[in-house]
């Protein structure tokens, strides 16, 4: 056996393999340690294995989906070995002879098709990479959907394309570094037949022109796909070719940064108001890629603007798109197989949708519609013989499984009414042939009753049994504690002639099942076009519903260098701010001619992360279609966005949060251009004071003279301000904070000029720093001050007293020191450091 399961194992080298014994899969050796460690399942060991004790574990095969489940989202790749034959036929073979076992399926992260695997609100790619001599071709596929993209990067912008694409799964050849595949998959001209004969096209030049290095990566990709389908059908529609230009870069830093599309706090979780799966996949992948294509985004305002001024039509429109299942990852289950009556339904009713959601579009844009609505228009028309066939055939809610029928809807088949009458006509034969049989035995308490495993029989209890032993007309089956069995000839009649219309129901109901299945496959590019403009009206009927809810407007694009935003606002600050009923203050950015670059300065939660991101998020918004946070915005189009705002904590990599900052910072004065659009939040702070104010220096410098890009640099150097006079494109600006009754009050407004200092020491004092220390570090700042005018750092403390010898009062013991003592700083974000600051206060005040 060992034998055999080695040689299944060598088929799939790199998947964990589960290997079918009676009702376990059991897996074996390495992959037996890795699943136990993964599922937290013992590992046991049985016989021995080359002299060694054999590790093993398994799982029982009626709850092995859950654990697949387990494994393929920890990263796994899993194959699943099934008997293919009866242990009886084995037998035959000889008594040692072993049950024939064979791969029936691979499941990896990135070919996932499964509902209960897959998040229903984001797209599961699966990314091939070729690196050739100077670029590196792409080609990525979701095939719970079909959709599949090639393109190529250059070999700097890889990871930044990875970071946008976010795969479940990466391939490449040999030797690059990711799930490896033979360097023969990434043949070019072999993987553009195969692709073309897969679409039944002799050539994809209607497609696009696809790059070599793209068609090779796509190689790769087909070659996965097709060794985890093992001989299933997988749907996969015409490539689009993906332009690098033509969307606004962004790294993976900066994402992360800007939570754009991942977390409870992220920008698409704000604004998401999409009522379909589908649309929250677009939703989604728009906001990763912010286009940097004018005619594209205003095509998409224009829809936008389109709802947002009609609140009846898109009230309208979304009723109708709510009741419209998700068609595409419906379609694709079909394609691979597992399609289910559900599955049907689901593009039914999709269709349906479309075809009212078409009726009303039309109506209303008898009033004028924007040229953008066309194709979606035009998209949204059925398949109308799929349709025609699917409305006549489906109950209107079919099972799960097709298994005990009941899928096919009355009035489609006359003869499979017919067969179902006969069914029920001698299930009522079945009813009066017992009262029949009552009558002749005497027996009241007679019973024609069924089960699974003799079907059809007559029930009495034994003590009654008298009377159906002396009939030989009954024939005796079983004798249980508390009944006798019996049957007649007439009950075999009728119990024969139920299962025999039953069996010719079912198989009636499967062809048409199969007639529809290759119907929907048929049209597989029209119910995908279909399901595409859906998501794509879900999308902009969502995002008018958002404008129109939080008083959005439409920002102006343009090919110039403006950046002017007026009283823009946070997104997901605002929100948060408004559950806790306080009011979001909102702050202009002019980012232009002697104010292209801003130095903002301003106490710590005086508000600069916020005002950075906000401007940022209000870029994302517009580049992407959407309206924005504020009360107008006018942006040239940023080609590239930069954000290094707020601590990214890479020590999992083993790099230092000051290591990480440079990295970033590099990455910045590397690749922004002129058209790059840059958030820089305290560079520096990471390293001595002295080395961070110098290089803060020099990248501001670097920036403002040599990129010459729109840039927000937020600092606690306020020493920076002296810039003004030598760089005539830096303007200051300040969060406004005041003093009053002795705390520092935040008043999260952008004002002109530089911060009269950083205002560390009273944002402690708010955090509850001892007195004493306070007193002590505004001594030593005071002689810092000094020394900054004439002597170094070093002789303006050299001759400061000790600490020690300052009076230090022991500090009384009360409530307020008692929360102190319990505060870990190092593991507060600032969000919840706020919220202590309000405790604090609240305890102080008591
Ligand atoms: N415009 C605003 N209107 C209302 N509240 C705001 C505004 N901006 C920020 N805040 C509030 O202030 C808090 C701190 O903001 P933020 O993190 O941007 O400050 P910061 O100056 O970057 O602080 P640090 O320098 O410590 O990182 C936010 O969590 C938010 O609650």
């Amino acid at each position: 056996m060992m034998q055999q399961y080695l040689a299944l194992k060598a088929e799939v080298p790199s998947a964990l393999l589960l290997f079918r014994m009676g009702d376990f899969y059991e897996l074996f050796l390495t992959d037996a340690g890795v699943a136990a460690a993964a599922l937290d399942i013992a590992l046991t060991h049985r016989g021995e294995h080359l002299g060694q004790p054999l590790p093993m574990c398994g799982v029982p095969v009626h709850a092995h989906e859950a654990y697949v489940a387990r494994l393929v989202k920890a990263g796994h790749a899993v194959a699943i070995a099934e008997q293919t034959e009866d242990p009886a036929e084995a037998k035959k073979r000889g008594s040692k002879s072993i049950v024939n076992r064979a791969i029936v399926r691979v499941i990896t992260p990135g070919t996932l098709t499964e509902e209960r695997l897959l998040d229903g609100r984001r797209a599961n790619w699966l990314l091939s990479l070729f690196p050739s001599t100077d670029e590196v071709g792409l080609a990525w596929a979701d095939i719970s959907t079909g959709d599949l993209w090639l393109g190529t990067a250059r070999p700097s912008a890889l990871a930044d394309e990875i970071a946008r694409i976010a795969p479940a799964e990466v391939l490449a050849p040999e030797g690059a570094g990711y799930a490896e595949l033979p360097r023969a998959a990434f043949d070019s001209a072999a993987a553009e037949k195969r692709l073309a004969a897969r679409l039944g096209v002799s050539t994809l030049a209607g497609f696009g022109q696809f790059p070599r290095a793209a068609l090779a990566a796509a190689g790769g990709l087909l070659t996965h796909i097709e060794m985890t389908a093992r001989g299933q059908a997988v749907l996969l529609k015409p490539p689009r070719l993906h332009l690098p230009g033509r969307v606004m870069a962004i790294d993976g830093a900066t994402r992360r940064s800007l939570e754009l599309t991942d977390g409870p706090t992220s920008l698409l979780s704000a604004i998401d108001l999409t009522v379909t799966a589908g649309g929250g996949r677009l939703l989604a992948a728009e906001l990763a890629a912010p286009l940097a294509d004018l005619p594209a985004i205003e095509d998409r305002l224009d829809l936008v603007q389109w709802f947002a001024a009609d609140s009846g039509l898109r009230d309208e429109a979304r009723a109708l798109l709510k009741g419209a299942p998700d068609a595409a990852r419906a379609l694709g289950r079909i394609a691979a197989g597992r399609g289910s009556p559900r599955d049907l339904a689901a593009l039914r009713d999709g269709l349906v949708a479309a075809q009212r959601l078409g009726g009303l579009l039309d109506s209303a844009s008898a009033g004028g519609a924007p040229p953008a609505l066309d194709p979606l228009r035009h998209g949204l028309q059925p398949p109308a013989d799929l349709l025609a066939l699917l409305e006549a055939a489906l109950v209107e809610s079919p099972p799960l499984q097709p298994n005990d029928g009941g899928v096919i809807a009355h009035g489609y088949d006359a003869a499979l009414d017919e067969l179902r009458l006969l069914a029920a006509d001698s299930r009522a034969a079945i009813a009066a042939l017992e009262g029949d049989l009552r009558a002749r035995t005497g027996v009241q308490t007679l019973r024609v009753k069924h089960n699974n495993v003799i079907g059809y029989h007559v029930e009495v209890a034994p003590k009654a049994a008298d009377p159906l032993m002396a009939d030989p007309s009954f024939f005796h089956r079983q004798t249980l504690g508390n009944a006798m069995r019996f049957d007649t000839e007439a009950l075999r009649g009728l119990a024969s002639r139920i299962a025999q219309a039953q069996a010719h129901a079912l198989a009636a109901e499967a062809a048409h099942l199969e007639t529809m299945r290759e119907g929907a496959l048929a049209a597989a590019t029209q119910i995908g076009r279909v399901a595409d403009s859906l998501a794509a009206l879900d999308r902009a009927s969502a995002l008018g519903e958002l404008a129109a809810r939080e008083g959005l407007v439409r920002p102006r694009l343009t090919q110039g260098m403006d950046f002017h935003i007026a009283a823009g606002r946070h997104p997901v600050v605002e929100a948060a701010l408004r559950r806790k009923g306080e009011a979001f203050v909102p702050n202009d950015c002019a980012l232009e001619g002697a104010a292209r670059v801003w130095l903002v300065t301003g106490p710590n939660m005086g508000g600069k992360s916020t005002f950075l991101r906000q401007n940022a998020l209000i870029a994302v918004l517009a580049q992407a279609g959407s309206f924005v946070p504020a009360a107008e915005a006018t942006i040239g189009l940023v080609d590239r966005l930069y954000s290094r705002v707020g601590a990214s904590d890479s020590l999992a990599e083993g790099r230092s949060t000051f290591m990480v900052e440079m990295v970033e910072t590099a990455a910045i004065l590397n690749g922004a251009t002129d058209r790059s659009l840059l958030l820089l939040d305290e560079v520096g702070r990471g390293t001595a004071t002295w080395d961070g104010l110098a290089l803060a220096w020099a990248i501001l410098e670097s920036i403002h003279d040599r990129i010459g890009a729109r840039a927000l640099f937020a600092s606690h150097y306020h020493e920076l301000a002296a810039l003004k006079s030598r760089l005539d494109g830096l303007a200051l600006r300040t969060m406004k904070a005041r003093q009053w009754q002795g705390d520092l009050v935040f008043l999260h407004e952008v004002g002109e000029g530089a911060a009269p200092g950083s205002f560390g020491l009273d944002v402690a004092r708010l955090a509850g720093v001892p007195a004493d220390v306070l007193a002590r570090a505004g001594e030593i700042l005071l002689r810092l001050e000094q020394g900054d005018a004439g002597r170094g750092a070093k002789e303006a403390l050299s001759d400061l007293p000790l600490f020690a010898a300052a009076p230090a009062a022991p500090p009384p013991a009360d409530a307020l020191r008692a929360r102190l003592a319990d505060i870990l700083p190092d593991s507060l974000t600032p969000r919840a450091a706020l919220d202590l600051l309000y405790e604090l206060k609240a305890l102080a005040d008591d």
